[in-house]
């Protein structure tokens, strides 16, 4: 693995980003209700790697992947995907956008339970009448290990086979980024480390960019680098994390006294509202 530099979508470069957040801040409720959800973050996705995105309860994650993937909306600022803003699409050029150029891994599985593992997997393309690539979609087939179990239907797989299917499908169609959120939340550590191998596998052999929100420091632990998060803004970053590094780092969240949230000390170049 090589060193991966800070995230900075206003550095020189802004190509190398599969996706990059300027200046956005999401505001919930009105008031004394009002939840300052996303702080003016500026943040890149560097293309072809592994991102995870950490953060205690309420810091921000769920919030800060659906504004970057177009589920929602922002109050200011500006989301792209490749090159294209997000923020001035209508609804319709969302949606078509979302359909080919992002995918999606949620914690619960989200298949169709009529589908076969296949019909699954292809189902996105399907719905946008495109054709599947077979040589592809054969390479995915085989990396999640799926050949053996296409024509089962979701209630006949294990949750971890179910993810995989869920992994093939978000890969299917190639898209420019994958948004994970909390995928190994449902399974156990040994399904759970299966499709953390694969969705690894797939940005190192297969270039893919991912991001992906979770509370576990050993999922953490595959990606290239690690985004900590806390009330809204982008605190820290972490380069080739361990488990051991990132459990410590979370750590650094729950001390009492004011402490929380600092970067530690050397710690890495920090993008956000809390850089500025
Ligand atoms: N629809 C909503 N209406 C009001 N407040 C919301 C809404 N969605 C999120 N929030 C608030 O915005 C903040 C960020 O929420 P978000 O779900 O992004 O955090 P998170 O880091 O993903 O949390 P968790 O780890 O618990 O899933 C929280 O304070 C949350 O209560």
């Amino acid at each position: 693995m090589t060193n991966t530099a800070p995230p900075t979508a206003d550095a020189p470069g802004a190509g190398d980003f599969a996706a990059r957040a300027h200046q956005i801040t999401k505001v919930y409720g009105s008031g004394d209700a009002k939840v300052i959800a996303l702080d003016a973050v500026t943040v890149g996705i560097p293309r072809g790697r592994f991102t995870a995105i950490m953060g205690p309860s309420g810091s921000g994650k769920s919030t800060l992947m659906h504004c970057m993937a177009g589920l929602d909306s922002v109050d200011s600022g500006q989301v792209f995907i490749g090159d294209v803003d997000l923020t001035k699409l209508r609804d319709k050029q969302l949606t078509r956008l979302r359909r080919d150029k992002v995918g999606f891994i949620f914690q619960a599985f989200n298949l169709v339970p009529t589908l076969t593992a296949l019909e699954n997997i292809t189902l996105p393309m399907d719905i946008a009448g495109r054709r599947p690539d077979r040589e592809w979609l054969d390479r995915v087939i085989d990396t999640v290990g799926l050949r053996q179990r296409l024509k089962h239907r979701p209630n006949q797989l294990s949750g971890g086979q179910q993810q995989r299917v869920a992994c093939a499908r978000a890969l299917a169609s190639r898209p420019e980024i994958i948004f994970a959120d909390e995928p190994t939340g449902n399974l156990d550590s040994r399904a759970g480390a299966e499709v953390l191998g694969f969705l690894r596998d797939s940005v190192t052999s297969m270039g893919q960019t991912i991001v992906m929100v979770t509370h576990d420091p050993n999922a953490a632990a595959y990606a290239d680098q690690v985004l900590f998060l806390q009330d809204g803004r982008i605190v820290d970053t972490m380069s080739e994390p361990t488990a051991e590094r990132v459990l410590e780092r979370m750590k650094g969240f729950e001390l009492p006294g004011g402490v929380s949230g600092r970067p530690f000390a050397g710690g890495s170049e920090v993008s956000g509202a809390a850089a500025r």
